[in-house]
């Protein structure tokens, strides 16, 4: 088997357990049609995102930089915004060990990454395709529409924007 990448990651099972009653459930539940969601951020002690608007500002240590990971690994899709996306330019793969790429076959374990995008402001590269092999959906909210910009759609139902 060949050395998983140097940015792999470990999160002990020990959070693992701890964090298990907030995931969600291995066996997909068919009570609620919505999807299970799960927001992640990270935040200085002044409450600020970033340094400034823009600026990429790596907040989390490593073991809150893990937990991320891990989550990402439970989830089926990591959606962002479209300002996240042009300031940070990020991987939006899973980089924990065990997943598809980080010792895991294929792509075992990776969210699908998708970007709200309603202005298409965001210039698409190829990079996260490069990253986890999984098409990248941006979604435009105006008409109700989506638009898959890999060979997928990702349908994540109706949204309004306002004004
Ligand atoms: N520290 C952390 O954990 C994280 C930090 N960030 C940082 O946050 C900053 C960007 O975040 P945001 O300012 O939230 O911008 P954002 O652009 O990432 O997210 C806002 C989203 O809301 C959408 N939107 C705006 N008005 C809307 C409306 N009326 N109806 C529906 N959708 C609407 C926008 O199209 C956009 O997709 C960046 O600097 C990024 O680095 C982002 C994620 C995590
Ligand atoms: N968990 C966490 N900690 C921070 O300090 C952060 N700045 C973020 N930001 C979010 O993670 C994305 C970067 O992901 P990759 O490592 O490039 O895959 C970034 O775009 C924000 O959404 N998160």
């Amino acid at each position: 088997m060949p050395d998983p990448p140097r940015d792999v990651l470990h999160y002990p099972s020990i959070h693992r357990t701890f964090l298990e009653p907030h995931l969600p459930p291995k066996t997909p539940s068919t009570a609620s049609p919505y999807p299970f969601t799960t927001l992640t951020f990270a935040t200085s002690l002044d409450s600020q995102l970033a340094l400034s608007p823009g600026a990429p500002t790596a907040l989390s240590g490593p073991e809150s930089k893990a937990m991320t990971h891990y989550l990402r690994s439970r989830h089926d899709a990591i959606l962002i915004g479209v300002g996240t996306a042009v300031a940070d330019n990020p991987s939006l793969n899973c980089r924990i060990e065990g997943v598809g790429g980080y010792g895991g076959e294929g792509l075992e374990g990776q969210p699908r990454p998708i970007v709200l995008d309603p202005r298409a402001r965001w210039e698409v590269n190829d990079r996260r395709n490069d990253s986890c092999g999984k098409p990248i959906a941006a979604a435009r909210l105006d008409g109700v529409k989506w638009y898959p910009l890999g060979e997928d759609v990702v349908l994540c139902g109706k949204m309004k924007l306002d004004g």
